[in-house]
């Protein structure tokens, strides 16, 4: 399980580990600081002179190569700059020119920090940067020792120790020092001098929401973001892995969550990786009989696959639909039925093979096809148009089969979200982008744009976890960081950042293919929210495979692919 954790459930796994007796918190606080610099060394091997042979030459161009490297390391009020201080000493312990400059009042440091500052006394000593708002000559002193290479001085890393999970306000009073050391959000920086590294999270970010404290949007923008134990959802959420970096885990010892009688499974949120999509599908072995991978089972009947019906709109708007019938029929229904008005029978007929096809008028004929149980899922939204939603969706909800609603079928409802919900059952999956949540859930939408002045702030999490307990079923909102969750409070994250970045997915029908994919799954058997994550997890899988140039249409023609990578 990649849980991702919040800022208390991190605090509550630390405060159970030191109270075990196993560990102290200087003791982590010593793992955390040895941690960023083995990373630091493994990113950039070339700042790494332990054992260094004379031969080996730096990447860029130094005035001196017998020059010692140089940080200047940027310490916060409370752990983060303990950790900090932990840093400083190291990399002084190496032979750097260090330079720690304190956000914050001595007498107020946390008692960790406080005995790792004094440490560092022996070694070096501290400017002051006066909270909350640095005075000119303190900014004046710190640009003197972060100047720019272009005056031949630079320093070769600067380390953000200055907030990490306990950032609580907006940190504007940083904006003249971040602006001088050219790191801030808001500046033109180089991208790679001097390297920029932040302790546990990018200073100004909220850990818990991955959004930015404060309106006037001041933080620090990293290369490398080195944080503890496990990935905390502001690494993922929003615009936090804009601003991360690369972000790479330390273990510092700790257990994990589940472990802690303390933090329930319920508030927790999952991260997707292909382990956990093989454990789920290891799963379905056991509690139905189906193959361990998404291939189909040797002696299956095409109806022990599932039929899948997806609904479509009139002349000139079928082709979301037929996009979702090719994504459920690929990943595995045993077949799909596309439901036409006979306007648009011609239109569709000449464009499908294996898809089969039924004349759908009206709810009438919805409700008359829907005596055939065999229609085991449904989909409606993609270019259905929205009258055809109003008729149809109160039909299709009230047959009780497993139902996708997206697209249209959604913002039909814009006006009376009540109703739908009233309508909806724990069979249905919602698959909102940003614009149809806010039509269906506008007071929550409200609540995740509003600028967050204090911290944690209100995430994706915890927005998609409402929507999801208002509407009844499981709710899937979309974007680089989707969120699924069901009414029960699980929840889970299908990040499309990093190393997953899959920005070709942002093209016209993609998120047809997604329904698709989820009602195929559906006709599949598998759990509304399983076959929510799953899907998610083979679109961005599918988009990664294919790469940039992506149209929807080559979503489906990549899950053969991917599914033989992952199924073997
Ligand atoms: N939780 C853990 O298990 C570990 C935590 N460690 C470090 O400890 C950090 C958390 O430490 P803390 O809880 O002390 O939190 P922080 O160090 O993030 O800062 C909290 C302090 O800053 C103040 N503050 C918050 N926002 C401010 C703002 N905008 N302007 C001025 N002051 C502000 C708070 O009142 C508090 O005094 C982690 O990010 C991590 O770097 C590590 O030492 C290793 C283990
Ligand atoms: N930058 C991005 N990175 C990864 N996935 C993205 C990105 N932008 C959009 N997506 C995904 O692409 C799909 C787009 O769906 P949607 O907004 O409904 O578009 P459409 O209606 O055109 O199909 C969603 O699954 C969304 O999560
Ligand atoms: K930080």
């Amino acid at each position: 399980m990649t849980d991702l954790l919040t800022a208390a459930q991190m605090r509550a796994i630390e405060q159970a580990a030191i109270e075990s007796g196993d560990v102290t918190g200087l003791e982590l606080m010593e793992r955390a600081g040895q941690g960023v610099v083995e990373a630091i060394f493994e990113e950039w091997p070339e700042l790494d002179k332990r054992g260094a042979s004379p031969s080996r030459s730096l990447t860029y161009p130094r005035p001196d190569e017998e020059d010692p490297l140089r940080a200047v390391v940027l310490c916060g009020p409370g752990n983060n700059g303990g950790d900090g201080f932990v840093v400083a000493r190291l990399l002084r312990e190496q032979g750097w020119e260090v330079a720690v400059f304190l956000y914050g009042d001595l007498e107020k440091l946390p008692p960790d920090a406080r005995v790792n500052y004094e440490r560092w006394l022996e070694l070096g000593e501290v400017s002051k940067l006066t909270l909350p708002t640095p005075t000119k000559r303190e900014v004046s002193k710190l640009e003197k020792h972060a100047a720019r290479p272009s005056s031949s001085q630079g320093p070769d890393l600067i380390l953000d120790a200055l907030f990490g999970t306990g950032l609580i306000r907006p940190i504007g009073g940083l904006k003249p020092a971040l602006a001088k050391l050219q790191i801030g959000s808001e500046a033109d920086a180089d991208p790679w001098w001097p390297r920029v590294v932040s302790v546990d999270i990018p200073s100004g970010l909220c850990a818990d929401s991955g959004r930015i404290l404060g309106d006037e949007g001041v933080i620090v923008g990293a290369h490398l973001t080195v944080t503890f134990h496990s990935k905390k959802r502001g690494h993922l959420l929003d615009v936090g892995a804009q601003f991360c970096g690369k972000t790479v885990i330390v273990d510092i010892g700790l257990s994990s969550p589940s472990d802690l009688g303390s933090i329930s499974r319920k508030s927790l949120a999952d991260l997707h990786s292909e382990r956990r999509l093989r454990r789920v599908l290891s799963q379905l072995v056991d509690e139905s009989g189906l193959p361990q991978n998404l291939s189909k089972a040797s002696f299956g009947h095409k109806y022990s696959h599932g039929h899948a019906l997806i609904m479509t709109g009139g002349p000139g708007k079928t082709g979301a639909a037929r996009l979702a019938a090719r994504g459920a029929l690929r990943i595995g229904a045993g077949l799909v039925t596309l439901g036409v008005p006979p306007a648009a029978q011609m239109e569709v007929s000449v464009q499908v093979t294996a898809v089969m096809l039924q004349r759908v008028e009206s709810a009438d004929g919805l409700s008359k096809i829907l005596e055939d149980e065999r229609l085991n899922a449904l989909c409606l939204g993609p270019g259905l148009g929205l009258d055809r939603a109003r008729d149809l969706v109160p039909v299709a909800l009230a047959a009780e089969r497993a139902t996708v609603l997206d697209a249209d079928a959604l913002t039909a409802f814009a006006d009376d979200p009540a109703a739908l919900f009233g309508m909806l059952h724990e069979n249905c999956v919602l698959t909102p982008h940003g614009g149809e949540f806010a039509l269906l859930f506008p007071d929550i939408a409200e609540k995740l744009k509003a600028v967050p002045i204090k911290g944690p702030a209100y995430s994706k999490v915890d927005a998609t976890r409402e929507a999801a307990g208002r509407a009844g079923c499981v709710v899937l909102f979309k974007g680089p960081d989707t969120v699924i969750a069901d009414p029960n409070g699980r929840c889970s994250v299908n990040s499309a950042v990093y190393e997953r970045a899959a920005p070709w997915l942002a093209t016209a029908g993609a998120g047809d293919v997604l329904a698709g994919f989820i009602t195929g799954l559906l006709a599949r058997r598998f759990s509304p929210l399983q076959a929510a994550e799953t899907a998610a997890w083979l679109h961005v899988e599918c988009a990664r495979s294919f790469g940039p140039g992506l149209i929807a249409e080559d979503l489906p023609e990549q899950l053969p692919r991917v599914l033989r990578e992952v199924g073997s």
